[in-house]
């Protein structure tokens, strides 16, 4: 999979995906990550980038002209079609279905703001979707960047070694993921549960999942409003809450 990230920092969104399961993606080829600056795209001797608003009130606007010089750029340098991403608290919320849909596609093409804004004109000319990571502001759109291609270059094929692909399905059904635990058996803040060291897998997947299930239900019922859960999961949920009231 392809990414181009067109920001005034390409660099930024670079440094925070060059560690761990993202870089060694990234190392093996799984992932390749260009940055594009618009500032190379600007006129003048300031290479300018942005602007006063129209209408007056506070902040610059990312300039229209650059930014379109800039994405022809990037669309010319690969035959892939891209699909552009424009990040901003505008955005829809960006959840693991929509990571799965992103990271099937062969280019995807991410842009990130600073100041107030990007000019309207570039949004409604070039981007295909507006994202955002969550209600709240940024200095710019680069970290928003930096986790899509997080969470997009983990689901690459190979980037997740074998346990941790199946770890990872466990989360992608829409439920919080489940306690881990690891050695020593006992410690001062506490003990393993006896059915993680019985070897029973099939124990081991129901205790699991009933976590899973009681865990989402006490943090994000949210998750689970308009899901019909199997008889199966309702039956573990309700036993799992009933232990709780013991
Ligand atoms: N929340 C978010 N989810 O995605 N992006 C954000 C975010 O705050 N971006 C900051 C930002 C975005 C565009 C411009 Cl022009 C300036 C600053």
């Amino acid at each position: 999979m392809r990414i181009d990230v067109v920001s005034l920092f390409p660099e930024e969104v670079d440094r925070c995906t060059a560690f761990g399961v993202t870089g060694r993606a990234r190392e093996r080829g799984l992932l390749q990550l260009h940055g594009w600056n618009p500032r190379d795209y600007a006129d003048g001797n300031y290479r300018k980038t942005d602007d006063r608003t129209f209408g007056g009130g506070p902040g610059m606007v990312m300039l229209v002209e650059p930014l379109r010089r800039c994405l022809a750029a990037v669309r010319e340098a690969d035959p892939a079609p891209v699909h552009v991403v424009y990040l901003s608290p505008q955005g829809r919320r960006l959840d693991q279905k929509r990571v799965r849909e992103l990271a099937a596609m062969p280019r995807l093409v991410l842009l990130c703001g600073r100041y107030e804004g990007v000019d309207e004109r570039l949004v409604q000319a070039e981007v295909d979707e507006e994202l955002s990571i969550g209600d709240y502001v940024l200095s710019g759109g680069e970290l928003a960047a930096a986790i899509v291609v997080d969470t997009v270059a983990r689901l690459q094929d190979g980037a997740l070694n074998d346990a941790g692909s199946a770890e990872q399905d466990s989360f992608e059904d829409g439920l919080l993921d489940c306690p881990h635990y690891s050695h020593p058996v006992e410690h001062a803040y506490g003990v393993v549960p006896a059915v993680l060291r019985s070897g029973n897998h099939a124990a081991i997947a129901r205790w699991r999942r009933q976590q899973a299930l009681v865990r989402t239900w006490q943090r994000r019922p949210d998750l689970l409003e308009g899901r019909e859960l199997s008889k199966a999961d309702r039956k573990l949920l309700q036993e799992g809450l009933a232990a709780l009231e013991r």
